[in-house]
């Protein structure tokens, strides 16, 4: 549906060219839920403005729908800004229009649809988006997650094929935040619109998307499914963003991991294997124990997990490691044991040192 080949955006800064994207490929499919996450300033905003071409590249190219739209203009533009909607974060409606006024606006814009027409449309999409009561007031009358529900209404109203949502949660309460994203993820299932959300935040990524670009320092990092960058996090910028995420309900982490002498390991249970008890019929069968050095449980969407970075020792760990893997359990193993990192080191750093 999009795709982004060898992209560089640089400005021009005071004291030269400032360099905001540099090499970037990226492709979303028609129908997913694409994560774009990276810290302040990594170029999450130039990327994203970049697909209906709010700003040029300075190099490489921008495909929407297969086709190569870089250098569109004149009606080609205007068909393509129409085909892409756009959420942003301060929501940036009409104070002076109504909220039935900021949803028809871009349908005005057209010049292409009667009054009526108008009005219809309308009507349904406030339906959609759960403000048919409050199509007559202003946005000073709205809560923030309501105002955000205008400008999902307003993205809508040209039936675009892709929707953009730039920071779209940033300025909500968690909540508020959470039946946002819960609207963005059926109106991508019911009307099968292609959404790109850029955020700084991986608990939006990790409850809505399906797959996810890390952006750092305007350069791709990491990307692939949500699960995996998830629970495998492997570059620095990748990891921090992933603790950030789980302040106090993520990992658990005891002290005594050097002490504890058996081969360390990383177990990753998800989908059908996070709840069931395969842990302990392992050890029975393998004479086996773990010592538990941190652990998280959670959901990835619907996709239930639990990963725990365990010590084994006992009989047969040889064994025990080949039971797991059997039972559907991703087993990483620290490659030797002097490589373990000093007690204090973030375990997710520690992650970084298993095969
Ligand atoms: N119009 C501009 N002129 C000059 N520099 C710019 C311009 N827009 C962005 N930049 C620079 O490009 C880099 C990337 O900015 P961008 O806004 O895309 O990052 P971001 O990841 O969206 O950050 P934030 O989350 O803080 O909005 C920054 O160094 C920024 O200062």
């Amino acid at each position: 549906m999009i795709r982004l080949e060898g992209i560089t955006k640089s400005f021009d800064g005071k004291d030269g060219p400032v360099s905001a994207l540099d090499g970037i490929d990226l492709s979303v499919a028609k129908g997913e839920i694409f994560g774009i996450i990276g810290s302040s300033g990594a170029g999450k905003s130039t990327l994203v403005r970049l697909i209906n071409l709010l700003e040029r590249p300075t190099g490489g190219d921008v495909f929407v729908g297969g086709e190569r739209v870089t250098d569109a203009k004149g009606e080609r533009l205007r068909n393509l800004r129409r085909s892409i909607g756009m959420v942003f974060q301060h929501f940036n409606l009409l104070s002076a229009r109504t909220v039935a006024g900021n949803v028809a606006y871009p349908l005005e814009l057209t010049g292409q649809y009667g009054k009526y027409e108008i009005a219809e449309r309308v009507s349904q999409l406030l339906a959609r988006v759960g403000l048919t009561e409050y199509a007559d007031k202003y946005p000073r009358q709205l809560s923030g997650g309501q105002k955000q529900r205008v400008g999902i209404a307003r993205a809508l109203a040209c039936e675009p094929q892709v929707v953009l949502c730039d920071e779209a949660t940033s300025a909500l309460d968690p909540q508020t935040t959470g039946s946002v994203l819960d609207l963005l993820r059926e109106i991508n299932r019911d009307l099968g619109v292609t959404i790109v959300l850029i955020t700084h935040e991986m608990d939006v990524i990790r409850r809505t998307c399906d797959r996810v670009a890390v952006l750092d320092r305007g350069t791709v990092v990491e990307q692939g499914t949500v699960v995996d960058v998830f629970l495998h996090p492997r570059h620095p910028a990748t990891l921090k963003l992933v603790r950030e995420a789980e302040p106090d309900g993520g990992w658990l982490e005891t002290a005594a991991a050097a002490d504890l002498g058996g081969r360390t390991a990383r177990l990753t249970f998800t989908g059908p294997t996070a709840h069931k008890p395969i842990l302990g019929r392992i050890a029975r069968e393998n004479l086996v124990d773990y010592g538990i050095l941190a652990g998280r449980v959670g959901h990835i969407r619907e996709t239930p997990y639990a990963q725990f970075i365990v010590s084994l020792s006992g009989r047969d760990v040889a064994g025990a490691i080949a039971g797991l893997r059997a039972s559907g359990v991703d087993v990483e193993l620290q490659r030797d044991a002097d490589e373990f990192p000093p007690v204090g080191m973030q375990l997710s750093e520690r992650a970084l040192h298993v095969v």
